[in-house]
């Protein structure tokens, strides 16, 4: 059986379909031809009661029915319909006459077939009224129970459950999702159905990605969407300014930006923003090791590397006292203690790794570190040693120097919020490559590595609104 997928991952999927142009409708179609089908191999007719809840569950429910011909179909509703396109669906029944009614007017004695779509991946919580009433119901029938992507009443991830469909088919959808492995006395016979998504797309980056990794809380405290400390600066002051702006338009609470004495008076003037921190000396070296490491404590993640040379030997005493690292540029060849994000270009990756970089030496560079490996390019790819994916946002313009230190710094904004570095590492290369994408739209080709940092907040603002 395929590799199972979780519920946030299947939305993100979902949402990124969308995106690519594949809609959730043509999916919900999909999805409930393909339980249509199943009961279809199984029976030529017969009585069937679709218990339908409120979101894409019910929709794909509302969908199934109207492939079974020649069945006689009763369509019960646990509440009002929620989501747009199950109520859409739902019209479609009305409009064709089938027998619609809603739960408390209805008197359930018999059917051959159940079919389950009261809830999905989108259960959470305890059964509550009416749902118990209806899976007790449906339990206590003698039908041939068929679930639609998952038993109502479990949890898609975990498989726990305190009252649930005991299923005897459960049709679920492009693959298997987690719990109904783990509760196989619920889910029945699995038939894992394709709804016609490419796999290709389970390899591109896309909004759904940015949102596995970013959340904004309501009621966020000052430092709960991320504390990061960038260190760089010397010999080249603008790539640790830039990465540490760039953190700060990615969503970060507190961005501070320490650099060696030697360059401290240009940087501290830059931006109000970002707090200034001074190192000893005129450029990093181990002596700096220790102060950057109780610097760190104050923060998430530190973001290293930025406008230094060669400075693996010190990246390497750093991330053995810190949390999460992001190495760049002079820190790439360190070989991190912690979990961490690096973010090479290919030159770098060849120098730094030792091998022509492609899909296959990104997912071995990435199985030698405890985090995940961006090979920015044209395509980025992303690998954190077992999952890859590749990333299309992004454009020629982007060749200009300093769009690195922005990508650093905007991973270190997502790394420091979500602790998957292949999750964050995803949505930094997708966001900015859309940023970027945004200032070709508006300027053309000569935009420069800060208009890219001044559009992260419209291209967060974009994803975020999608639905
Ligand atoms: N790519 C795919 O996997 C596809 C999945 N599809 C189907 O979509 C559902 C997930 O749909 P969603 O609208 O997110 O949620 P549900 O339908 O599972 O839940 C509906 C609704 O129920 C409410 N709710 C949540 N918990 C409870 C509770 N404890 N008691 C009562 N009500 C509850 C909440 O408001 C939810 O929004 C997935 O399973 C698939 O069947 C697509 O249709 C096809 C592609
Ligand atoms: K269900």
């Amino acid at each position: 059986m395929r590799e199972p997928i979780t519920s946030r991952e299947m939305g993100a999927l979902d949402l990124n379909c969308e995106y690519f142009g594949l809609s959730r409708l043509q999916l919900m179609e999909n999805a409930g031809k393909a339980v249509a089908d199943e009961i279809l191999k199984r029976f030529s007719g017969g009585k069937v009661v679709l218990f339908a809840g409120s979101g894409n569950n019910a929709g794909d429910g509302f969908v199934a029915v109207r492939f079974l011909k020649g069945f006689d179909v009763d369509v019960v509703l646990a509440r009002d319909v929620k989501s747009e396109l199950a109520r859409r669906n739902l019209d479609i029944l009305v409009k064709a006459g089938f027998s619609v009614f809603p739960w408390q007017d209805y008197d359930f004695d018999y059917a051959d077939i159940v079919i389950d779509g009261l809830l999905g991946t989108g259960f959470r919580g305890e059964l509550r009224r009416p749902y118990s009433d209806i899976v007790r119901a449906i339990n206590e029938s003698e039908s041939f129970v068929v679930s639609i992507d998952v038993p109502s009443g479990m949890n898609a991830d975990s498989g726990e459950y305190r009252e649930a469909v005991k299923a005897d088919l459960t049709v679920t959808f492009h693959r298997p999702k987690p719990g109904l492995s783990r509760s196989p006395e619920i889910a029945g016979e699995v038939v894992v159905a394709d709804i016609g998504i490419p796999e290709e797309f389970e390899k591109l980056a896309g909004p759904g990605d940015f949102r596995l990794a970013y959340r904004r809380f309501e009621d966020g405290h000052k430092g709960s969407h991320g504390k990061v400390l960038v260190v760089g600066g010397y010999p080249y002051v603008g790539a640790p300014f830039l990465a540490a702006y760039s953190t700060y338009k990615a969503g970060a609470d507190i961005v501070t930006l320490a650099v060696p004495e030697s360059v401290y008076p240009q940087v501290s003037s830059f931006s109000p923003e970002i707090i200034p921190r001074k190192l000893r000396g005129d450029e990093i070296t181990e002596k700096n090791v220790e102060e950057i490491t109780e610097l760190a404590r104050k923060h998430d993640v530190v973001v290293f590397g930025m406008g230094t040379v060669d400075k693996g030997d010190v990246a390497e005493e750093i991330s053995k006292g810190v949390e999460k690292i992001v190495l760049d540029a002079g820190g790439l060849t360190a070989t991190p203690h912690c979990r961490s994000i690096l973010t090479p270009h290919r030159q770098e990756f060849e120098r730094v790794f030792g091998y022509e970089a492609s899909e296959e030496s990104v997912l071995v560079a990435a199985n030698s570190i405890d985090g995940a490996v961006l090979l920015k390019g044209k395509r980025d790819i992303v690998s954190d040693g077992r999952r890859v994916k590749y990333n299309d946002t992004g454009n020629a313009g982007m060749t200009v120097g300093g769009t690195g230190d922005v990508l650093a710094g905007v991973a270190g904004a997502l790394f420091a919020i979500c602790d998957d570095p292949f999750h964050a590492a995803c949505a930094a290369a997708f966001i900015t490559g859309l940023a970027g994408d945004m200032c070709l739209e508006e300027k053309g080709y000569n935009f420069t590595a800060l208009d890219v940092a001044e559009k992260i907040p419209y291209a967060v603002k974009k994803v975020m609104e999608l639905k």
